[in-house]
């Protein structure tokens, strides 16, 4: 069964008076299995946050649908920019998305420890480094337990170290809360390293022009041959 199945006949831009809008998408159709984790690589600007804005629901100003398999699904949001609001604290941004009251506090508390923030719950946003606010930017998605989970870049401008630790994070955190997960990346790396498909999008409108579904072990998605083979399919096709 489809978790999101996605068909957008035309998103467009409108521009100022006197120019023409620019046309993102048109007789766009993706169909997300529940479970899949599906990396999205494409070039810059070319329509990537657009897509996850409709799939969220922010965006609405489309023509199309987006369909969920569950009838009510939670959807959890990492965006590109943590997004942690400054004048409240860890813990009460990571409890933002719950209901208030003990049991949310409870929940907010339980994924900070998760993501190895515990010490930092009282501590406000500006304190932290930039890891540190993926960290809870990470825990507030999952506070929801997520049945989809839409990221946006979610480990861009750390270091290699810093990232890695990331993504050995969000595995453990699906591997605990499985969810369908549409993960927007320029690296093909670490599409790799995570994916358990990888679609590249190109031009404009956006067509998907590689999809490409990788059953791979942990020890393959971590070996650079394996990696390298992988890149290579994707053709050149693929940023990263
Ligand atoms: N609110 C808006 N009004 C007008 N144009 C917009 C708006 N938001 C995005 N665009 C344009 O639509 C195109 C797609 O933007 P989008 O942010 O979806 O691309 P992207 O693939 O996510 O880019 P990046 O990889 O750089 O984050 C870009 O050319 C962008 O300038």
């Amino acid at each position: 069964m489809n978790a999101i199945a996605i068909e957008i006949a035309e998103k467009r831009y409108r521009a100022p008076a006197g120019e023409a809008g620019r046309e993102i998408f048109r007789g766009f159709r993706l169909d997300i299995g529940a479970g899949e984790f599906v990396a999205l690589l494409g070039e810059s600007g070319i329509g990537k946050t657009t897509l996850l804005n409709i799939v969220a629901g922010l965006d609405r100003d489309y023509r199309g649908t987006v369909r969920f398999g569950a009838a009510a699904p939670r959807v959890g949001y990492a965006f590109q920019n943590p997004r942690l609001l400054p004048w409240r604290t860890v813990l009460q941004n990571v409890a933002l998305p719950l209901p208030p009251g003990a049991e949310g506090q409870r929940r907010a508390r339980a994924m900070l420890e998760e993501v190895g923030l515990g010490e930092l719950a009282d501590a406000y946003p500006e304190r932290l480094s930039l890891g540190q606010q993926r960290r809870v930017a990470l825990a507030r998605a999952f506070a929801i337990e997520p049945d989809v989970l839409l990221m946006d870049e979610p480990f861009v401008s750390l270091d290699e170290a810093g990232a890695a630790r990331l993504r050995d994070l969000l595995r453990r955190l699906l591997a605990g809360r499985p969810a369908t997960v549409l993960f927007v990346t320029h690296d093909r790396r670490e599409a790799v390293e995570l994916a358990s498909r990888i679609v590249v999008l190109e031009g404009t409108p956006v067509r998907i022009v590689r999809d490409l579904p990788l059953a791979l072990t942990p020890a393959e998605r971590a070996n650079a041959a394996c990696i390298d083979e992988v890149r290579a399919a994707l053709g050149a096709a693929a940023p990263g």
